[in-house]
């Protein structure tokens, strides 16, 4: 008997947490729609990002738009597959012509985590202790708690980390709690960040599922696993994001939340060793229009001086 047609094609990255966040896509749709799995089919693909895992790059040097998307947006493009899942923190603001972030899962647990053998958190740390992250985001909101700090560069899937952390290459190293959620090792989080003393990336903690603009059929698909809460907070921490022309180079975080029935945006930059920061803050409705003026106030803050240290 012939196989029956695939209902979708879900497009992927391969390390552990991005099939599990493929897996858990497919698991939602066959539910929602009432079909098998089996028909769901997940199409695993190797970005830039994945290949460059040399010690000495931080993802700052590699940069690029989409560095981790590039080759999945290419095959959602050309129609080899219906979905791209992703990390929406990964997906750049400038999307490929053509490409629309449909749906976004409600959002996991946003804050950082921070883990080490030999302390309790980052206070505790030994005078200039080892701290690894290849963030330029983590780097310098460690900075600026612990100048003395030494940041090493900390590259691979979050159990290769676990595992350098292990082997001793860092004394301590922060990963988003999200992604320990989701892998099942949360367990092996020392301490949990405040997530205002350690904003996170925008878009932290959220999948998002990208289809072809105007494609009806895949944003019928997609509608019922977008969560509307999660949806605009993640529309207005990327709004803020692409005024500020943030790119990986850029120490950025955000954290949107709702409060009297508005959503809400603080956002930050930091200059990379953490001394200088500015934040700003405001509610609205509209997402986009709110992650813009706080993106606009905090340009409006640091000035161009401070902003022309990124682009060196
Ligand atoms: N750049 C790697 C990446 N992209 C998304 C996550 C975590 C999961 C999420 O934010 O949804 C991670 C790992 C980490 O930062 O610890």
């Amino acid at each position: 008997m012939q196989s029956p047609a695939p209902f979708a094609r879900i497009g992927t990255r391969g390390s552990p947490l991005a099939l599990a966040q493929a897996k858990l896509v497919r698991g939602l749709l066959a539910r929602a729609h009432g079909v098998a799995e089996d028909r769901i089919e997940i199409e695993v693909f190797s970005t830039g990002g994945d290949r460059s895992q040399a010690e000495n790059t931080t993802l700052s040097t590699i940069g690029g738009k989409g560095v981790f998307t590039k080759e999945i947006d290419e095959a959602l493009l050309a129609g080899r597959i219906d979905l791209g899942v992703h990390s929406s923190k990964d997906v750049a603001t400038g999307l490929p012509p053509g490409m629309v972030l449909a749906a976004f899962l409600e959002r996991e647990d946003v804050r950082d985590a921070f883990l080490s053998v030999s302390a309790q958190g980052i206070d505790n740390l030994s005078e200039g202790a080892r701290f690894g992250t290849s963030s330029i985001r983590r780097a310098a909101q460690a900075l600026r708690l612990r100048p003395d700090l030494t940041i090493v560069p900390f590259r691979g899937n979050v159990h290769t980390r676990l595992q350098k952390l292990l082997d001793g290459v860092a004394d301590a190293t922060l990963l988003a709690l999200a992604g320990l959620n989701r892998l099942g090792e949360a367990h092996r989080a020392t301490a949990i960040l405040d997530p205002d003393q350690f904003m996170p990336a925008p878009a932290q903690g959220a999948i998002g599922i990208a289809i072809r603009q105007g494609d009806q059929r895949l944003a019928d698909i997609v509608a019922p696993l977008d969560h509307a809460a999660t949806h605009d907070a993640i529309a207005a921490e990327r709004a803020m994001l692409a005024v500020l022309d943030g790119s990986c180079r850029t120490p950025v975080g955000a954290l949107s939340g709702t409060a009297g029935g508005l959503l809400t945006l603080k956002g930050e930059i930091l200059s990379l060793d953490g001394q200088t920061s500015f934040r700003a803050e405001a509610q609205g409705s509209d997402p986009v229009a709110l992650g813009e003026s706080v993106g606009r106030d905090l340009l409006a803050q640091a000035g161009p001086n401070f902003l022309a240290q990124w682009n060196r």
